[in-house]
């Protein structure tokens, strides 16, 4: 009888934890959330575009939802956004379970608290101290750029997946400025672990069954255990190279610091020789900060570029204005100058006014990567309660096609990003494909330096097209969305221009 009895209360008190809901939240979705899985079975192939549109049938920019049993608050528009994550109450980061699981609270990107803090502020001065946002970077990123071509030259008029060989340059630059080594384009083990990275990010999904089950990932059932097992074994190898590149550093370096990995070392050195309680510098904290920073720095930019060729085949008459504006500058003002340089910049508003336009449009941050937050009180927002540890999601996605921001959204149109006689750029305060506040992206300065250069001179160099086109291209449909929002793999050829 006493067995029946607690087995009923432990029954009930399931079905009182699965159903209680919190009061005050603001308006949910129009579909019940369903036990154990809430509404992850209806999100669909691309989560923040099923937000977007619960949002709009709730009438409201701000919505919650349930990722398994996890809360998650959605805020569809740029005021609510800049609202939450100027607030430190909202600068603690989700930890959904494949992210936990490997970097267990340290690095960059899911560490909080004071460790975040002090080891977010130290990768910041010190990438900055040698290069990140600096002039004189542009220097490595151009020499990238340099073998990428010599590859593209090789390859001329065969098709050609440009992924791998944009992924290999621009880790190669992180790796080369942030962690003092940079690898060949031939090097197969590099190009191994570049793969791996690209593959996560296939991979890695925000609701995985392992996401909501954990505990299936002990079940030896390939199907329960979803692409969990590969994710997994690639990130420890990611782990092991990242390892290797601590092991493989002169430490005995006293002077200037000459990448991120010498300052760290020093740190470590520093607070073990004053006996420092509770120091988080250590080897753990070390290869988890660069493996945030080598995935961070890699996969997101060069999906961006992708998502320029994408635009660029589409939109072949805003290539031909963009190939017009370099080459009418270059020829007048730097004829003499094999590269357009970051000093060109201010002289080219409308391939400027473009990058942005195909960031807004490609919108490669999505919900599955390390863009959701967390609560660290319960607050309000709104007018709506918040409950302490929700994950508070932006749909990025939402607010670069919100009308209210940008006039027909759906249109591939660079001349919004510029002033009313076109001469310079003006760019919206809703515009945010880097996030705002104190988490916005760490990398944002790198990554609009190698995208100005990568993008200016590959289309300054070479006209590309697609064999079939149909097929291949199509901005709307060609896309998946995991951990970046990012067109599926596609073959160009290239053909050299004469300039
Ligand atoms: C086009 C390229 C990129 C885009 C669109 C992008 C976008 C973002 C976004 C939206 C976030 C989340 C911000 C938030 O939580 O509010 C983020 C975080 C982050 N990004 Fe980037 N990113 C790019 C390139 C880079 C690069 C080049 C690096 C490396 C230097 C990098 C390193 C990181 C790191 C470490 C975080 C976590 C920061 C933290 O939690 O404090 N990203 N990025």
């Amino acid at each position: 009888m006493f067995l029946v009895l607690s087995l009923i209360t432990c029954c009930v008190y399931i079905i009182y934890l699965i159903f209680k809901k919190p009061k005050n939240l603001p308006p949910g979705p129009p579909i019940y959330a369903l036990p154990l899985f809430g509404h992850l079975l209806h999100l669909g192939k691309h989560p923040q575009e099923t937000l977007m549109k619960w949002c709009q049938q709730s009438k409201s920019d701000i919505t919650h939802c349930y990722f398994g049993q996890q809360l998650v608050i959605v805020l569809n528009n740029y005021s609510l956004i800049k609202e939450a994550f100027m607030d430190d109450n909202y600068s603690a980061r989700a930890q959904p379970f494949i992210f936990e699981e490997h970097f267990h609270g340290k690095g960059l990107t899911y560490a909080d608290g004071e460790r975040w803090l002090i080891h977010r502020k130290f990768a910041m001065d010190s990438l900055k101290k040698v290069g990140m946002g600096k002039l004189f970077l542009q220097d490595t990123i151009l020499d990238e750029l340099t073998d990428v071509f010599s590859v593209i030259d090789k390859e001329e008029g065969e098709p050609l997946n440009i992924k791998g060989l944009l992924t290999h340059g621009l880790s190669n630059i992180i790796c080369g400025f942030a962690f003092g080594q940079r690898f060949s384009q031939d090097d197969k083990k590099f190009r191994h672990i570049v793969s791996l990275i690209e593959e996560c990010f296939t991979l890695g999904s925000h609701d995985s069954w392992i996401t909501i089950f954990p505990l299936l990932r002990f079940i030896p059932i390939r199907s329960l255990g979803g692409n969990y097992k590969q994710f997994s074994k690639n990130f420890k190898q990611i782990f092991s190279f990242a390892k290797q590149l601590v092991e493989q550093h002169n430490t005995d370096n006293d002077g200037e610091d000459k990448d991120y990995i010498d300052a760290f070392l020093k740190q470590a050195k520093n607070d073990q020789l004053s006996q420092k309680e509770n120091s988080t510098f250590d080897m753990d904290q070390l290869i988890s900060s660069i493996t945030n920073l080598f995935i961070g720095g890699t996969e997101t930019t060069s999906t961006t570029l992708r998502w320029a060729l994408v635009y660029m085949i589409e939109n072949a008459h805003i290539l031909e204005k963009v190939q017009q504006e370099i080459d009418q500058y270059m020829l007048i003002h730097n004829n003499n100058q094999l590269y357009v340089r970051m000093e060109d910049k201010p002289f080219l508003p409308y391939t400027t006014a473009t990058i942005l336009e195909i960031q807004r449009c490609g919108n490669i941050a999505t919900l599955g990567g390390s863009t959701m937050h967390r609560n660290l009180q319960n607050t309000t927002l709104n007018g709506y309660n918040i409950p302490k540890n929700s994950y508070i999601a932006a749909n990025f996605y939402a607010v670069h096609v919100d009308e209210r921001q940008f006039t027909q959204p759906y249109q591939f149109d660079p001349t919004r990003f510029l002033s009313d006689d076109h001469k310079s750029v003006r760019r919206p305060a809703a515009f945010i494909p880097f996030s705002i506040g104190k988490k916005s992206c760490p990398g944002e300065s790198l990554a609009n330096m190698e995208l100005f250069l990568f993008f200016t001179n590959l289309v300054r160099a070479y006209n590309f097209h697609v064999v079939n086109k149909n097929e291949q291209i199509n901005s709307a449909k060609f896309y998946h969305t995991s951990l970046t929002r990012a067109p599926y793999d596609f073959y160009v050829s290239f053909s050299k221009r004469l300039y």
